[in-house]
């Protein structure tokens, strides 16, 4: 009907013009026309009509129609810059407003003309419109003989890069081989060398009986253009494998492994390091980049079962030390000095300094009392009692168990972006630092900060409560029995020993804390992530870490450090020391779990690094073990 109805245009309106030399007689001009006549349709009532009416009038076809006619004007048009030299006329447009009196208009129009960056994109527009390329590719060789059609000319213009492939020997024909090609590099950006080219010639030298290393020689020496004749292999190889975000669980040096079979394409990572896996084609040696430099080409890495073979063998080829974790290298040695400066302590601390027995308690468990409120789970730190107990042999046992098999576990860990959602639950703050570094007090002004949004989680204690507690408030009081039961069921975050009573933070603790809406926040010795680390809590891993000695000094000049005798002692040198010592090995060995890092010099400022670290875990995407999003399972 429409077709038949094209004769009844309009005198002057040709609509069988192009559509796309003259935008007005385009075709959502036609479309208008066509309106225009079915509407003297309509006004008939013709059966159907309504319908297509409606069609033709609705707002997106109208839309789709218009954006048609502009590609299909941009299609035909010839776009020519133009200048070619638009710098130059810049230079010339502010000379001449140099020259003319000065008004604030001009004023602002030389500034925008001089602005570095308006340069800079005057000079790329220039480069473009004068096809100023470089570097120019060399004519390709006429005098190519006909038994060579098989072969492939490449031509690469190094550029002070390096040309990210790698060579190898066939093993039974000696032929020199295109190893790989890695990701992101000339190689593979040029698309024209493959994985399985056999070489034959590079810059007109043959390769034939070369070792692998004088060919790399002949490419080391080459400047600009580096010409390859290459046999293509017969079935390029197609990566198809999906992108895997992985966080390194131990470093890796490429300088150290003697077994990489290209040193310099290796790439070195640190614990934590967030990598993308780009190539896991071979079973040994992948190519990975790190997601703080995602431009740059990609570097081997050996494969999650390269690194654990290597890892087993670097376990097995060290002396036998029984102690050569964290806790029994440094606390337990620790606890031998501590006992010792706990005693020269309390000679140093006058009979004044010993308050009645229930008071010293309190005194000492809660650091709470006496600060503007009473804040729940305030209990002194844990650290002090965990270095005197039985229960810290049997842990150093569990955490030389979990310790050495975490340094002999999966050495890379799949991570997703995890982003909360408003409505899950807020993630576990968990602060870790070494003892006396500020942990409490940065945890009790956050909560003090906001008392209805940051929480501790209410401990559990198998000691009696005094007259004053209230159970739920400053403790659960349990049995020693239910307190162990909770303890071998995995109930526990963190357990410890003092004066024959057991004190420990539980997940369902934790939990209560979460479901009332609230931010959990708790301190862990870093032994106890692992058991914290579940889909349910997901936590958030912060490291409080000391500055140098001299901040130290200057900043706790007035800190007290709390002692096991309750006696508040001034930070020595070699308590700054210890610190320093410890938080650099909690970092070597447990640096792979925390999610951020903070340095507690002015107290002011790493409180409010804190609250920004904390606001960014509950509300920015951030890397979590892929187990805690893709599955309900804990891991
Ligand atoms: N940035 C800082 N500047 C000055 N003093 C600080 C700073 N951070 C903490 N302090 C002080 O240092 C002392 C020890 O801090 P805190 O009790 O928080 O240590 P901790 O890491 O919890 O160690 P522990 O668990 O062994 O008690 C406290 O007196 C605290 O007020």
């Amino acid at each position: 009907m429409i077709q038949s109805d094209k004769g009844a245009d309009p005198p002057g309106t040709d609509v069988k013009c192009s559509t796309a030399s003259r935008p007005e007689n385009g075709l959502s001009q036609i479309l208008r026309l066509v309106l225009q006549e079915l509407n003297l349709f309509y006004s008939r009532d013709v059966n159907g009509l309504c319908l297509l009416y409606n069609l033709l009038h609705s707002p997106w076809l109208q839309a789709l129609l218009k954006v048609y006619d502009c590609l299909q004007e941009f299609k035909e048009k010839q776009l020519a810059p133009a200048s070619s030299h638009a710098q130059a006329l810049c230079y010339e447009v502010v000379e001449i407003l140099h020259a003319t009196s000065s008004s604030p208009e001009i004023q602002e129009l030389r500034q925008i003309l001089q602005a570095p960056h308006f340069q800079a994109l005057l000079s790329a527009h220039d480069t473009v419109a004068q096809k100023d390329f470089e570097p120019l590719l060399p004519p390709l060789p006429d005098n190519i003989p006909e038994s060579e059609e098989a072969m492939r000319i490449v031509c690469l213009v190094k550029n002070q890069q390096p040309l990210g492939a790698t060579i190898k020997r066939h093993e039974m024909t000696g032929d020199i081989l295109v190893a790989r090609i890695i990701h992101g590099g000339l190689a593979e950006r040029s698309g024209l060398l493959y994985a399985g080219d056999k070489l034959v010639e590079v810059n007109g030298v043959s390769v034939e009986g070369l070792d692998p290393e004088q060919v790399i020689h002949i490419l080391a020496m080459s400047r600009g253009t580096i010409m390859f004749k290459v046999v293509p292999v017969s079935d390029p190889p197609v990566n198809s494998q999906k992108m895997v975000y992985v966080r390194a669980m131990t470093e890796y040096w490429p300088q150290e492994d003697p077994t990489i079979p290209c040193m310099d394409a290796g790439l070195p990572f640190q614990k934590g390091d967030i990598l993308q896996i780009v190539d896991q084609n071979d079973a040994l040696w992948w190519q990975a980049r790190k997601i703080s430099d995602l431009g740059s080409c990609a570097g081997l890495i050996p494969s999650n079962h390269l690194l654990k073979r290597k890892q087993r063998e670097f376990w097995w080829s060290q002396p036998y030390q029984p102690d050569t974790h964290l806790k029994s290298t440094i606390l337990t040695s620790m606890e031998e000095e501590d006992d010792m400066k706990i005693d020269e302590k309390c000679v140093e601390a006058d009979e004044e300094t010993f308050e009645s027995e229930e008071l010293s308690e309190d005194k000492e468990e809660f650091v709470g009392y006496g600060q503007k409120f009473f804040i729940a789970g305030f209990r002194r730190s844990l650290r002090l009692c965990r270095r005197k107990s039985h229960l810290s042999q049997l842990r150093a046992g569990v955490r030389c168990a979990s310790s050495c098999s975490s340094s002999l576990g999966a050495p890379y860990e799949e991570v997703v972006r995890y982003q909360r959602r408003p409505s899950d639950s807020h993630r576990l703050i968990v602060l870790v630092g070494p003892s006396g570094v500020g942990v409490n007090e940065l945890r009790r002004q956050l909560i003090e900060l906001n008392p209805n949004h940051f929480q501790s989680a209410v401990p559990h204690t198998t000691r009696s409560k005094k007259s004053y507690e209230m159970d739920g408030r400053e403790y659960h009081y349990v049995s020693k029995e239910t307190f162990e039961s909770l303890m071998y069921n995995h109930r526990m975050l963190e357990y410890g020993e003092y004066k024959g009573h057991f004190y420990g933070t539980s997940v369902d603790a934790v939990r209560a804390v979460l479901e009332e809406g609230k931010v959990c926040v708790m301190d862990l010795e870093p032994q106890d992530i692992q058991v914290a680390r579940t889909h349910e809590l997901k936590p958030y891993i912060i490291f409080i870490k000391p500055s140098n000695m001299s901040c130290m000094k200057r900043s706790r000049k007035n800190a007290k450090i709390i002692t096991d005798y309750f006696v508040d002692m001034k930070f020595k040198d070699e308590d700054l020391q210890e610190m320093e010592d410890l938080a650099q090995k909690m970092e070597t060995q447990f640096g792979q779990f925390f999610d951020h890092v903070i340095i507690n010099d002015n107290l002011q400022d790493a409180c409010a690094q804190l609250l920004s670290a904390v606001q960014k875990a509950q509300e920015e995407p951030q890397w979590v073990p892929a187990t805690w999003v893709s599955s309900g399972t804990e891991s």
